[in-house]
């Protein structure tokens, strides 16, 4: 269960350095201080809004989903009135962590079924091109003899 202390936006103003990294983002306070050098869109974005209400900015980014589930893993408290929002993905991290790549679906795509029984095939493939031949020789017979 993620902390639910609740933090005045002016204390969360009181961590705001690359050492003590805090912002807000729905309504969540996190402590990023040690996600910073692994954010994908760099240190210097997060630091640059630390101690305040990001939520904006992370929206505008379009993170996603994978992104808004981590959130919670950051969360140290909420701001006061907190209530989880309908659609919050943050707010279904048992869904994200049973969640599992469909390994070797794509490689589907690549493989020909065979469905019809080879032997019918194979049948087929013998007897069409004998029945032509047959045809086009009867035709020829018929046609020559007269
Ligand atoms: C705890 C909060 C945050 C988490 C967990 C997080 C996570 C991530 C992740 C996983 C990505 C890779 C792309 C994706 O999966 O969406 C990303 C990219 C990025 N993030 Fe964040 N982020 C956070 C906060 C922020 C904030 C507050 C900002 C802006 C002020 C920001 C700006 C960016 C940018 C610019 C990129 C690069 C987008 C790109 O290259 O297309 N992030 N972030």
């Amino acid at each position: 269960m993620a902390d639910r202390r609740v933090f005045t936006l002016s204390q969360v103003a009181q961590h705001k350095s690359k050492k003590d990294c805090w912002f807000v983002i729905n309504g969540r306070v996190l402590d990023v201080t040690k996600f910073l050098e692994e954010h994908p869109g760099g240190e210097e974005v997060l630091v640059e809004v630390a101690g305040k209400d990001v939520t904006k900015e992370f929206e505008e980014v379009g993170h996603s989903k994978a992104a808004k589930n981590m959130l919670v893993k950051y969360q140290v408290g909420v701001l006061p009135g907190f209530k989880v929002q309908d659609g919050d993905a943050a707010t279904a991290p048992a869904a994200a962590s049973s969640y599992k790549e469909p390994k070797g679906k794509e490689m589907s795509a690549f493989v020909i079924k065979e469905n019809g029984s080879p032997q019918f095939k194979s049948f087929i493939e013998f007897f069409v091109p004998l029945l032509v031949a047959g045809f086009f020789f009867g035709y020829r017979y018929l046609t020559t003899a007269a």
